[in-house]
């Protein structure tokens, strides 16, 4: 996975003179205007503050003027709950966290927007956390003969901080060990099943529930125990990426299929020639790639775009989903075909709330064990209020926000963890969970938090926005039910 993060710029992503308007020349439009598509991202994790008065309207009036112009791009607006945006220590804790919750993927970090508190974060996180970041800034337009802004990569040597090196290596050890899957009680049933699963090769299986439940980590345990262990696994995000890159990432393509295809490139498919593809979020793919994965399906082969040759493929497709696929296809939203096809096995991975006392405690033990070896702290623990607070915490993230806990305990910590230690998150989890939120819920948010920054005068709201016409604007109220 590739990331782009940055903080919005306060001041030059918007015009400020009249209430909040939206600068179309801000570092951030013009980040996505001219480099975003280049670099391939999957998903831009855009950071705010929120500490404007009545929540922060600039951060959603950026996301949705994102989403609008580039409606196929991840844009993922977090909210950091930082008081003072010039508190070093305070900054550097939170932006690590973040970082470290996704230290398997490639990360940009756009470095130009924010206060010079954040950019010294981003800078000593680049240099000692060891994880995949590169600092990237821009050149302005006005600077360059060719009235195109520049991306510049910031170099700097990486420091030897110890615990770099132990993340650095941790990073390393990419696919799990037999000793990371932890069975409990109450997954029995569900491992068995994996394991038939894994011994009748090529059958098709289909992974449900909610996210971090674990349907990637019983993918890869279906290609550990099978036949196909010694070959590729290959996981593939079907919802971070559009049509045309899913395509060109599932299928290949021949040199001059398209502008930017200067050579042939060869696609997930036959990389995990002999293996496993886990195609993550399959719910999410449009009616064209369902048409196209369906083929592959029927025929077991695969044309690259640019060419009508097609080569057979001999690949073991796990598909995973947290939607309801039966009653997309119901509605008409998922091919009954398709779903035959995919679910011939179906798997249900229960939320761990559901799962109980005993696995959430086994989980943890699991991972603190695992985090004392890897992060070289034999001494680390967690008082007993932690643990009863933890146990009675209903981690809507589910397994991947247990083991971050874990991580982050370990990561801020040596010995004995006590209630101060932990997020706050958890302590009042209502209060500062970071929101990820959707398109809709993004728009509504927008409209009521302009109403409320311009006290109900809907003119104003409106311009602030951005709509076409006050008429639009007033009917998206009514569509979302928003009282004046
Ligand atoms: N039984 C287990 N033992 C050890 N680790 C586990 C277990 N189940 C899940 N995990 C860990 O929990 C994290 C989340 O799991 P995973 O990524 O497989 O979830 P997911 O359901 O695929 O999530 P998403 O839908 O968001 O992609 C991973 O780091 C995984 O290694």
């Amino acid at each position: 996975m590739k990331l782009l993060i940055s903080w919005y710029a306060y001041q030059n992503d918007f015009d400020r003179r009249e209430g909040t308007q939206l600068n179309e020349n801000g570092p951030t439009m013009q980040f996505h205007e001219y480099f975003y598509e280049k670099e391939s991202y999957d998903k831009h994790i855009l950071l705010s503050t929120a500490r404007e008065k009545d929540g922060d309207l600039a951060i959603d009036l950026l996301t949705m003027s994102l989403q609008r112009k580039y409606p196929e791009r991840l844009v993922e607006p977090v909210f950091m709950d930082i008081s003072d945006p010039i508190d070093i220590p305070l900054i550097r804790s939170k932006v690590e966290g973040l970082l470290l919750t996704y230290r398997e993927a490639d990360i940009d970090i756009f470095f130009s927007p924010g206060t010079s508190a954040m950019q010294v974060s981003w800078y000593s996180c680049h240099t000692s956390l060891g994880l995949k970041t590169r600092l990237l800034q821009t050149r302005a337009s006005k600077f360059l003969p060719s009235k195109k802004p520049e991306l510049l990569e910031i170099q700097v040597q990486s420091s030897s901080v110890p615990y770099s090196a132990v993340i650095a290596e941790q990073k390393q050890q990419k696919s799990p060990t037999d000793t990371d899957y932890l069975v409990t009680k109450t997954m029995e049933p569900l491992y068995e099943r994996a394991r038939l699963v894994a011994q009748a090769d090529g059958v098709t299986c289909l992974l449900v529930g909610e996210s971090g439940t674990g349907k990637e980590h019983i993918a890869q345990y279906i290609h550990r125990q099978s036949a196909r262990a010694n070959r590729p696994f290959i996981a593939v995000n079907c919802s971070a990426l559009n049509d045309q890159l899913l395509e060109s990432r599932l299928f290949g393509y021949v040199k001059g299929a398209f502008t930017d295809a200067k050579e042939d490139r060869s696609g997930y498919f036959v990389d995990a020639d002999g293996g496993t593809l886990f195609l993550d979020e399959i719910g999410d793919i449009s009616p064209y790639m369902q048409q196209l994965l369906l083929r592959v399906l029927q025929e077991r082969e695969i044309s690259p775009i640019g060419t009508t040759k097609s080569r057979k493929v001999n690949v073991r497709i796990l598909a995973a989903t947290h939607r309801d696929l039966e009653s997309m296809c119901a509605d008409g939203a998922f091919r009954w075909d398709l779903f035959y096809r995919l679910a011939v096995v179906e798997i249900p991975l229960p939320s761990l709330q559901t799962r109980g006392e005993e696995d959430k405690k086994a989980l943890l033990a699991h991972f603190l064990k695992r985090a004392r070896k890897e992060f070289r702290k034999p001494d680390l623990s967690m008082s007993r209020e932690v643990q009863r607070l933890l146990l009675d915490y209903s981690f809507p993230g589910n397994v991947r926000e247990l083991e971050n806990v874990v991580t982050n305990m370990a990561v801020f910590n040596d010995r004995e963890v006590t209630i101060t230690d932990l997020p706050a998150r958890l302590i009042r989890p209502a209060e500062s969970a970071s929101e990820s939120l959707n398109w809709e819920v993004t728009e509504k948010n927008l409209l009521i938090r302009a109403l409320q920054h311009f006290k109900g005068n809907q003119r104003k709201s409106w311009q602030a926005v951005g709509y076409k016409s006050l008429n639009t604007f007033r009917k998206k109220l009514k569509d979302y039910g928003i009282n004046e």
